[in-house]
Protein backbone atom coordinates (compact mmCIF):
# COMPACT_ATOMS: atom_id res chain seq x y z
CA UNK A 1 0.00 0.00 0.00
CA UNK A 2 1.07 3.60 -0.44
CA UNK A 3 1.77 5.02 2.62
CA UNK A 4 -1.02 8.08 3.37
CA UNK A 5 -0.83 11.16 5.74
CA UNK A 6 -4.40 12.26 4.51
CA UNK A 7 -6.41 9.29 3.35
CA UNK A 8 -8.87 6.82 4.39
CA UNK A 9 -9.34 7.35 8.18
CA UNK A 10 -10.67 3.80 8.55
CA UNK A 11 -10.91 0.76 6.47
CA UNK A 12 -13.97 -1.02 6.32
CA UNK A 13 -17.48 0.13 6.86
CA UNK A 14 -18.57 2.05 10.02
CA UNK A 15 -20.30 0.02 12.63
CA UNK A 16 -21.22 2.35 15.11
CA UNK A 17 -25.12 3.13 16.20
CA UNK A 18 -25.28 6.60 14.27
CA UNK A 19 -24.44 4.77 10.88
CA UNK A 20 -26.55 1.89 11.72
CA UNK A 21 -29.83 4.28 12.21
CA UNK A 22 -28.09 5.65 8.68
CA UNK A 23 -28.13 2.58 6.94
CA UNK A 24 -31.41 1.62 8.38
CA UNK A 25 -33.35 4.84 6.66
CA UNK A 26 -33.79 3.33 3.22
CA UNK A 27 -35.54 6.45 1.43
CA UNK A 28 -34.80 10.48 2.36
CA UNK A 29 -35.64 13.69 1.05
CA UNK A 30 -32.79 16.54 -0.36
CA UNK A 31 -34.48 19.73 -1.01
CA UNK A 32 -32.65 22.61 -2.91
CA UNK A 33 -33.79 25.94 -1.70
CA UNK A 34 -32.86 29.32 -2.23
CA UNK A 35 -32.24 32.55 -4.45
CA UNK A 36 -32.22 30.32 -7.63
CA UNK A 37 -35.82 29.45 -6.62
CA UNK A 38 -36.87 33.04 -8.12
CA UNK A 39 -35.76 33.02 -11.37
CA UNK A 40 -36.62 29.24 -11.68
CA UNK A 41 -34.45 28.34 -14.65
CA UNK A 42 -35.77 31.54 -16.75
CA UNK A 43 -35.37 35.43 -16.72
CA UNK A 44 -36.92 37.90 -19.22
CA UNK A 45 -38.35 35.20 -21.65
CA UNK A 46 -34.97 33.22 -21.80
CA UNK A 47 -34.66 29.80 -20.58
CA UNK A 48 -31.75 28.72 -18.88
CA UNK A 49 -30.48 25.14 -20.33
CA UNK A 50 -28.59 24.37 -17.22
CA UNK A 51 -29.46 22.90 -13.70
CA UNK A 52 -32.05 26.01 -12.25
CA UNK A 53 -29.79 26.11 -9.68
CA UNK A 54 -26.68 26.68 -11.95
CA UNK A 55 -28.43 29.61 -13.36
CA UNK A 56 -26.19 32.38 -11.73
CA UNK A 57 -23.32 30.69 -13.78
CA UNK A 58 -25.65 31.24 -16.91
CA UNK A 59 -23.22 32.81 -19.74
CA UNK A 60 -22.03 34.10 -22.81
CA UNK A 61 -24.73 35.46 -25.35
CA UNK A 62 -27.67 33.41 -24.01
CA UNK A 63 -27.42 35.34 -20.82
CA UNK A 64 -29.99 38.06 -20.10
CA UNK A 65 -27.84 41.41 -19.73
CA UNK A 66 -25.59 41.79 -16.67
CA UNK A 67 -27.30 38.85 -15.31
CA UNK A 68 -24.61 37.77 -12.69
CA UNK A 69 -25.03 41.08 -11.09
CA UNK A 70 -29.27 40.64 -11.61
CA UNK A 71 -28.79 37.88 -9.76
CA UNK A 72 -26.48 39.30 -6.84
CA UNK A 73 -29.74 41.22 -6.31
CA UNK A 74 -32.33 38.79 -6.51
CA UNK A 75 -32.18 37.92 -2.65
CA UNK A 76 -33.31 41.22 -2.00
CA UNK A 77 -36.83 40.60 -3.07
CA UNK A 78 -36.48 36.69 -1.25
CA UNK A 79 -39.84 36.84 0.72
CA UNK A 80 -40.80 32.88 0.80
CA UNK A 81 -45.09 34.25 2.22
CA UNK A 82 -46.24 30.45 1.80
CA UNK A 83 -43.33 29.31 3.50
CA UNK A 84 -44.28 26.64 6.08
CA UNK A 85 -41.19 23.92 7.30
CA UNK A 86 -44.33 21.97 9.18
CA UNK A 87 -46.23 21.32 6.05
CA UNK A 88 -42.76 20.37 4.35
CA UNK A 89 -42.24 18.22 7.27
CA UNK A 90 -45.63 16.37 7.27
CA UNK A 91 -45.46 15.47 3.55
CA UNK A 92 -41.81 14.10 4.19
CA UNK A 93 -43.47 12.20 6.86
CA UNK A 94 -46.28 10.64 5.11
CA UNK A 95 -43.54 10.06 1.45
CA UNK A 96 -41.90 7.99 4.14
CA UNK A 97 -38.74 9.13 4.61
CA UNK A 98 -36.78 9.07 7.09
CA UNK A 99 -33.85 11.47 6.90
CA UNK A 100 -33.84 14.97 4.93
CA UNK A 101 -30.52 16.39 3.34
CA UNK A 102 -31.34 20.02 3.10
CA UNK A 103 -29.50 23.20 1.23
CA UNK A 104 -27.89 25.03 4.26
CA UNK A 105 -25.93 26.92 1.35
CA UNK A 106 -25.15 26.22 -2.43
CA UNK A 107 -22.81 27.13 -4.91
CA UNK A 108 -23.88 30.51 -4.97
CA UNK A 109 -23.31 31.14 -1.43
CA UNK A 110 -26.12 32.23 -0.43
CA UNK A 111 -27.08 31.07 3.66
CA UNK A 112 -30.31 29.96 4.34
CA UNK A 113 -29.37 30.67 8.06
CA UNK A 114 -27.90 33.86 9.11
CA UNK A 115 -24.47 33.44 9.29
CA UNK A 116 -22.15 35.95 11.10
CA UNK A 117 -19.55 35.34 8.60
CA UNK A 118 -20.92 37.05 5.34
CA UNK A 119 -23.85 39.45 4.56
CA UNK A 120 -24.92 37.35 2.33
CA UNK A 121 -27.91 35.25 4.11
CA UNK A 122 -31.82 35.29 4.78
CA UNK A 123 -31.33 37.54 7.60
CA UNK A 124 -30.72 40.68 4.88
CA UNK A 125 -33.65 39.50 3.03
CA UNK A 126 -37.41 40.69 3.13
CA UNK A 127 -37.78 37.55 4.86
CA UNK A 128 -35.27 37.49 7.66
CA UNK A 129 -35.79 34.69 9.62
CA UNK A 130 -34.00 31.45 9.96
CA UNK A 131 -35.23 29.02 7.45
CA UNK A 132 -32.71 26.22 8.46
CA UNK A 133 -33.73 26.33 11.97
CA UNK A 134 -37.10 26.33 10.78
CA UNK A 135 -36.73 22.85 8.39
CA UNK A 136 -34.36 21.40 11.51
CA UNK A 137 -37.17 21.61 13.98
CA UNK A 138 -40.27 21.19 11.56
CA UNK A 139 -38.50 18.06 10.05
CA UNK A 140 -37.36 16.35 14.01
CA UNK A 141 -40.76 17.29 15.23
CA UNK A 142 -42.03 14.76 12.93
CA UNK A 143 -39.25 12.42 14.06
CA UNK A 144 -37.32 12.97 10.78
CA UNK A 145 -33.28 13.31 10.72
CA UNK A 146 -31.79 16.27 9.42
CA UNK A 147 -28.53 16.46 7.54
CA UNK A 148 -26.97 19.89 6.68
CA UNK A 149 -26.17 20.18 2.84
CA UNK A 150 -23.08 22.41 2.61
CA UNK A 151 -21.28 23.73 -0.86
CA UNK A 152 -17.77 23.92 -0.54
CA UNK A 153 -17.90 26.09 -4.12
CA UNK A 154 -19.23 29.68 -2.82
CA UNK A 155 -19.39 32.27 -5.63
CA UNK A 156 -19.90 34.99 -3.33
CA UNK A 157 -16.92 34.71 -1.59
CA UNK A 158 -13.56 37.08 -2.52
CA UNK A 159 -11.63 34.55 -1.39
CA UNK A 160 -13.39 31.45 -3.31
CA UNK A 161 -10.95 29.73 -5.97
CA UNK A 162 -11.12 27.01 -8.27
CA UNK A 163 -7.80 27.05 -9.50
CA UNK A 164 -5.33 26.35 -6.82
CA UNK A 165 -3.80 29.48 -6.38
CA UNK A 166 -0.70 30.85 -7.86
CA UNK A 167 0.26 34.20 -6.44
CA UNK A 168 1.05 35.39 -2.76
CA UNK A 169 -2.39 37.62 -3.51
CA UNK A 170 -4.55 34.44 -4.00
CA UNK A 171 -2.54 32.36 -1.84
CA UNK A 172 -3.73 34.79 1.24
CA UNK A 173 -7.49 34.88 0.25
CA UNK A 174 -7.88 31.29 -0.36
CA UNK A 175 -6.74 31.50 3.24
CA UNK A 176 -9.29 33.32 4.40
CA UNK A 177 -11.94 31.46 2.37
CA UNK A 178 -10.41 28.54 4.00
CA UNK A 179 -11.32 30.05 7.89
CA UNK A 180 -14.87 31.02 6.61
CA UNK A 181 -15.26 27.80 5.50
CA UNK A 182 -14.47 26.31 8.80
CA UNK A 183 -16.23 28.87 10.91
CA UNK A 184 -19.14 28.65 8.96
CA UNK A 185 -19.25 24.79 9.22
CA UNK A 186 -18.63 24.93 13.00
CA UNK A 187 -21.19 27.85 13.30
CA UNK A 188 -23.72 25.07 12.08
CA UNK A 189 -22.70 22.40 14.27
CA UNK A 190 -23.41 24.85 16.80
CA UNK A 191 -26.58 26.26 16.14
CA UNK A 192 -28.48 22.89 14.68
CA UNK A 193 -26.53 20.32 17.44
CA UNK A 194 -29.30 17.46 16.13
CA UNK A 195 -28.29 17.68 12.84
CA UNK A 196 -26.85 13.96 12.18
CA UNK A 197 -23.90 14.99 9.26
CA UNK A 198 -23.49 17.28 6.49
CA UNK A 199 -23.74 16.10 3.06
CA UNK A 200 -20.70 18.38 1.19
CA UNK A 201 -21.02 19.01 -2.65
CA UNK A 202 -18.32 21.13 -5.15
CA UNK A 203 -15.50 19.99 -3.59
CA UNK A 204 -14.18 19.38 -7.45
CA UNK A 205 -11.97 22.41 -7.48
CA UNK A 206 -8.28 21.81 -8.09
CA UNK A 207 -7.88 24.34 -5.16
CA UNK A 208 -9.51 22.49 -2.42
CA UNK A 209 -8.55 19.04 -3.83
CA UNK A 210 -4.84 20.41 -3.29
CA UNK A 211 -6.00 21.13 0.82
CA UNK A 212 -5.72 17.44 1.96
CA UNK A 213 -4.03 18.60 5.22
CA UNK A 214 -6.36 21.13 6.06
CA UNK A 215 -9.22 19.30 4.76
CA UNK A 216 -7.86 16.02 6.54
CA UNK A 217 -7.36 18.17 9.97
CA UNK A 218 -11.10 19.79 9.59
CA UNK A 219 -12.63 16.23 9.19
CA UNK A 220 -11.63 15.09 12.49
CA UNK A 221 -12.39 18.45 14.41
CA UNK A 222 -15.98 18.36 12.97
CA UNK A 223 -15.55 15.23 14.12
CA UNK A 224 -14.41 15.67 17.08
CA UNK A 225 -16.88 18.17 17.98
CA UNK A 226 -20.08 16.20 16.73
CA UNK A 227 -19.29 12.80 18.11
CA UNK A 228 -21.26 10.31 15.96
CA UNK A 229 -21.36 12.78 12.56
CA UNK A 230 -21.79 11.09 9.16
CA UNK A 231 -19.82 12.48 6.19
CA UNK A 232 -19.70 10.61 3.13
CA UNK A 233 -16.83 10.18 0.55
CA UNK A 234 -17.00 13.77 -1.14
CA UNK A 235 -15.54 16.15 1.49
CA UNK A 236 -11.91 15.42 1.01
CA UNK A 237 -8.99 14.45 -1.01
CA UNK A 238 -5.84 12.43 -0.15
CA UNK A 239 -2.45 13.56 -0.64
CA UNK A 240 -2.11 12.54 -4.25
CA UNK A 241 -6.11 14.38 -5.63
CA UNK A 242 -7.62 11.13 -4.75
CA UNK A 243 -11.65 11.68 -4.13
CA UNK A 244 -13.75 9.44 -2.75
CA UNK A 245 -11.29 6.46 -2.42
CA UNK A 246 -7.70 7.56 -1.66
CA UNK A 247 -4.69 5.85 -3.07
CA UNK A 248 -5.26 2.82 -1.90
CA UNK A 249 -8.51 2.31 -2.91
CA UNK A 250 -10.10 2.98 0.48
CA UNK A 251 -13.44 4.96 1.30
CA UNK A 252 -13.21 8.62 2.23
CA UNK A 253 -15.50 9.28 4.70
CA UNK A 254 -18.57 7.28 6.22
CA UNK A 255 -20.08 6.43 3.00
CA UNK A 256 -20.11 6.57 -0.98
CA UNK A 257 -21.06 9.52 -1.96
CA UNK A 258 -20.58 9.23 -6.10
CA UNK A 259 -24.10 8.10 -7.45
CA UNK A 260 -25.89 11.39 -8.23
CA UNK A 261 -28.78 10.84 -10.36
CA UNK A 262 -27.31 7.49 -11.29
CA UNK A 263 -27.56 4.12 -9.62
CA UNK A 264 -25.03 0.74 -9.01
CA UNK A 265 -26.26 -1.94 -11.78
CA UNK A 266 -25.18 -4.64 -9.68
CA UNK A 267 -24.21 -5.34 -5.79
CA UNK A 268 -20.92 -6.03 -6.94
CA UNK A 269 -20.36 -2.77 -7.93
CA UNK A 270 -20.65 -1.03 -4.46
CA UNK A 271 -19.42 -4.95 -2.47
CA UNK A 272 -21.14 -4.29 0.95
CA UNK A 273 -20.04 -0.51 1.36
CA UNK A 274 -22.27 1.62 2.22
CA UNK A 275 -23.17 4.65 -0.42
CA UNK A 276 -26.62 7.10 -1.33
CA UNK A 277 -28.12 7.82 -4.15
CA UNK A 278 -29.33 11.39 -4.73
CA UNK A 279 -31.90 11.61 -7.56
CA UNK A 280 -33.78 14.13 -9.23
CA UNK A 281 -37.57 14.04 -10.27
CA UNK A 282 -37.19 16.18 -13.11
CA UNK A 283 -33.70 14.63 -15.58
CA UNK A 284 -31.49 17.40 -13.72
CA UNK A 285 -33.08 19.88 -12.08
CA UNK A 286 -32.45 20.22 -8.54
CA UNK A 287 -33.68 23.75 -8.01
CA UNK A 288 -36.98 24.98 -8.70
CA UNK A 289 -37.29 25.28 -12.13
CA UNK A 290 -40.71 26.70 -13.25
CA UNK A 291 -40.41 23.94 -16.63
CA UNK A 292 -41.33 20.44 -15.76
CA UNK A 293 -43.12 20.32 -19.25
CA UNK A 294 -40.51 19.85 -21.67
CA UNK A 295 -38.45 16.99 -20.21
CA UNK A 296 -39.36 13.69 -18.54
CA UNK A 297 -40.68 13.65 -15.24
CA UNK A 298 -39.98 10.64 -13.26
CA UNK A 299 -43.02 8.97 -11.75
CA UNK A 300 -44.06 7.17 -8.19
CA UNK A 301 -43.53 4.02 -10.15
CA UNK A 302 -39.81 4.82 -11.59
CA UNK A 303 -39.27 5.99 -7.95
CA UNK A 304 -40.40 2.91 -6.08
CA UNK A 305 -38.03 0.75 -8.27
CA UNK A 306 -34.79 3.34 -7.41
CA UNK A 307 -35.62 2.59 -3.77
CA UNK A 308 -35.93 -1.41 -4.17
CA UNK A 309 -32.65 -0.91 -6.47
CA UNK A 310 -31.23 1.22 -3.90
CA UNK A 311 -32.14 -0.97 -0.30
CA UNK A 312 -31.73 -4.24 -2.26
CA UNK A 313 -28.01 -3.53 -2.38
CA UNK A 314 -27.65 -1.58 0.52
CA UNK A 315 -28.07 1.67 -0.06
CA UNK A 316 -30.65 4.75 0.40
CA UNK A 317 -32.15 6.77 -2.18
CA UNK A 318 -32.39 10.29 -1.22
CA UNK A 319 -35.30 11.97 -3.57
CA UNK A 320 -34.59 15.73 -4.20
CA UNK A 321 -37.97 18.37 -4.00
CA UNK A 322 -37.26 21.97 -5.37
CA UNK A 323 -39.53 24.55 -3.63
CA UNK A 324 -40.53 27.83 -5.27
CA UNK A 325 -39.39 31.05 -4.63
CA UNK A 326 -42.81 31.47 -2.29
CA UNK A 327 -41.98 28.73 -0.40
CA UNK A 328 -44.03 26.46 -1.92
CA UNK A 329 -43.48 22.77 -3.04
CA UNK A 330 -45.44 22.63 -6.32
CA UNK A 331 -48.18 20.39 -6.95
CA UNK A 332 -46.20 17.62 -8.85
CA UNK A 333 -43.61 16.94 -6.47
CA UNK A 334 -46.54 16.71 -3.77
CA UNK A 335 -48.96 14.31 -6.02
CA UNK A 336 -45.68 12.22 -6.14
CA UNK A 337 -44.51 12.33 -2.86
CA UNK A 338 -48.24 11.07 -2.01
CA UNK A 339 -48.27 8.52 -4.19
CA UNK A 340 -45.06 7.03 -3.49
CA UNK A 341 -45.85 7.33 0.08
CA UNK A 342 -49.03 5.39 -0.16
CA UNK A 343 -46.69 2.42 -1.70
CA UNK A 344 -43.78 2.78 1.16
CA UNK A 345 -46.47 2.37 4.02
CA UNK A 346 -47.69 -1.02 2.59
CA UNK A 347 -43.76 -2.43 1.61
CA UNK A 348 -41.89 -0.25 4.31
CA UNK A 349 -41.18 -4.04 5.92
CA UNK A 350 -38.83 -4.68 2.69
CA UNK A 351 -37.48 -1.15 2.91
CA UNK A 352 -36.51 0.01 6.38
CA UNK A 353 -33.63 -1.41 8.16
CA UNK A 354 -33.34 -4.44 5.72
CA UNK A 355 -30.17 -5.18 4.03
CA UNK A 356 -28.41 -6.94 0.85
CA UNK A 357 -29.83 -10.24 0.96
CA UNK A 358 -26.41 -12.32 -0.46
CA UNK A 359 -28.77 -13.29 -3.07
CA UNK A 360 -28.53 -13.26 -6.53
CA UNK A 361 -31.12 -10.73 -7.87
CA UNK A 362 -34.43 -12.31 -8.81
CA UNK A 363 -36.29 -11.51 -12.59
CA UNK A 364 -39.24 -10.67 -10.42
CA UNK A 365 -38.15 -7.83 -8.25
CA UNK A 366 -35.62 -7.32 -5.38
CA UNK A 367 -34.85 -9.44 -2.33
CA UNK A 368 -33.76 -7.44 1.20
CA UNK A 369 -33.29 -9.17 4.23
CA UNK A 370 -33.54 -8.52 7.85
CA UNK A 371 -32.46 -11.27 10.55
CA UNK A 372 -34.35 -14.43 9.24
CA UNK A 373 -36.92 -12.97 7.13
CA UNK A 374 -35.98 -12.51 3.40
CA UNK A 375 -38.55 -9.80 1.42
CA UNK A 376 -38.89 -10.19 -2.73
CA UNK A 377 -40.71 -7.12 -3.93
CA UNK A 378 -42.39 -8.33 -6.73
CA UNK A 379 -42.27 -5.81 -10.06
CA UNK A 380 -42.11 -8.09 -12.55
CA UNK A 381 -45.38 -10.91 -11.78
CA UNK A 382 -44.43 -14.27 -14.21
CA UNK A 383 -47.56 -14.53 -16.37
CA UNK A 384 -47.91 -18.68 -14.70
CA UNK A 385 -47.95 -17.13 -11.47
CA UNK A 386 -45.17 -19.28 -9.69
CA UNK A 387 -41.99 -17.53 -8.38
CA UNK A 388 -39.48 -19.88 -8.24
CA UNK A 389 -36.84 -18.89 -5.65
CA UNK A 390 -33.52 -20.09 -6.65
CA UNK A 391 -31.37 -20.02 -3.50
CA UNK A 392 -27.93 -21.67 -3.43
CA UNK A 393 -27.47 -24.57 -1.81
CA UNK A 394 -24.58 -23.21 0.61
CA UNK A 395 -27.22 -20.47 1.61
CA UNK A 396 -27.28 -20.53 5.45
CA UNK A 397 -31.31 -20.36 5.62
CA UNK A 398 -34.28 -21.47 3.55
CA UNK A 399 -37.84 -20.85 3.28
CA UNK A 400 -39.88 -22.06 5.98
CA UNK A 401 -43.33 -19.95 5.62
CA UNK A 402 -44.11 -17.32 2.67
CA UNK A 403 -46.77 -15.11 3.02
CA UNK A 404 -48.21 -11.97 0.86
CA UNK A 405 -49.81 -9.05 3.12
CA UNK A 406 -50.14 -11.55 6.12
CA UNK A 407 -52.08 -14.40 3.73
CA UNK A 408 -50.34 -17.59 3.69
CA UNK A 409 -49.02 -18.80 0.22
CA UNK A 410 -48.28 -22.38 -0.84
CA UNK A 411 -44.62 -23.05 -1.28
CA UNK A 412 -43.31 -26.08 -2.52
CA UNK A 413 -39.48 -27.45 -2.97
CA UNK A 414 -39.07 -28.72 -6.64
CA UNK A 415 -36.00 -30.93 -7.72
CA UNK A 416 -35.27 -29.43 -11.47
CA UNK A 417 -33.10 -32.42 -12.23
CA UNK A 418 -30.38 -30.03 -13.88
CA UNK A 419 -26.91 -32.00 -13.48
CA UNK A 420 -24.27 -30.11 -10.55
CA UNK A 421 -27.13 -27.02 -10.19
CA UNK A 422 -25.65 -24.97 -7.28
CA UNK A 423 -29.47 -24.08 -6.87
CA UNK A 424 -32.46 -25.25 -4.81
CA UNK A 425 -35.35 -24.21 -6.16
CA UNK A 426 -38.90 -23.49 -4.20
CA UNK A 427 -42.41 -22.47 -5.98
CA UNK A 428 -44.23 -19.91 -4.32
CA UNK A 429 -47.93 -20.47 -6.07
CA UNK A 430 -49.48 -17.15 -6.31
CA UNK A 431 -53.78 -17.84 -6.01
CA UNK A 432 -55.83 -17.11 -9.25
CA UNK A 433 -57.67 -14.25 -7.89
CA UNK A 434 -54.38 -12.78 -6.85
CA UNK A 435 -53.99 -9.84 -8.93
CA UNK A 436 -52.49 -6.65 -7.58
CA UNK A 437 -52.15 -3.39 -9.33
CA UNK A 438 -49.01 -2.48 -7.92
CA UNK A 439 -45.86 -4.03 -6.42
CA UNK A 440 -45.83 -6.01 -4.28
CA UNK A 441 -43.93 -7.81 -0.88
CA UNK A 442 -43.48 -11.59 -0.80
CA UNK A 443 -42.34 -12.36 3.06
CA UNK A 444 -40.40 -15.46 3.23
CA UNK A 445 -39.96 -16.54 6.62
CA UNK A 446 -36.51 -18.23 6.51
CA UNK A 447 -35.22 -21.44 8.98
CA UNK A 448 -31.38 -22.24 9.30
CA UNK A 449 -31.06 -25.06 6.43
CA UNK A 450 -30.44 -28.23 7.68
C1 LIG B 1 -23.34 19.39 -10.00
C2 LIG B 1 -23.94 19.53 -9.02
C3 LIG B 1 -24.70 19.71 -7.80
N1 LIG B 1 -24.79 18.45 -7.03
C4 LIG B 1 -26.18 18.18 -6.82
C5 LIG B 1 -26.44 17.46 -5.52
C6 LIG B 1 -26.85 19.54 -6.91
O1 LIG B 1 -26.60 20.33 -5.77
C7 LIG B 1 -26.11 20.11 -8.12
O2 LIG B 1 -26.26 21.49 -8.27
Amino acid sequence: TIPLKYGAHRTGNRNDAEMERWRDYGLGQFIHWGVYAIPGGHWEGKSYNGAAEWIRSWGGNGAPANWKETYDNLYKQFNPTDFDAKKWAKQAKAMGAKYLIFTTKHHDGFCLWPSKYTEYTIKNTPYKKDIVKQVVDAYNAEGIDVYLYFSIIDWNHPGYRSAAPKTEKDSLAYEDFKQFTKNQLLELLERYPTTKGFWFDGTWDQAWIKQAGFTDALEKELRKIHPGLIIGSRFRADENGKRHFDSNNKLMGDYEQGWERKLPASYDVVAGRDWDCVMTIPPNQWGYNSDWKSSYVKTASDLSQMLMQAVSMNGNLVINFGPDGKGNIRPEEGNIAQQLGQWVSQSGEAIYGTRYAGLPKPDYGYYTKKGQQLFLTVFNQPVNKVLRLAIPRDYADEPKQVTVAGKKLEVKRIDMGMDRDKNLYYDVILPNDFNPKQPYVITIDMEKAN
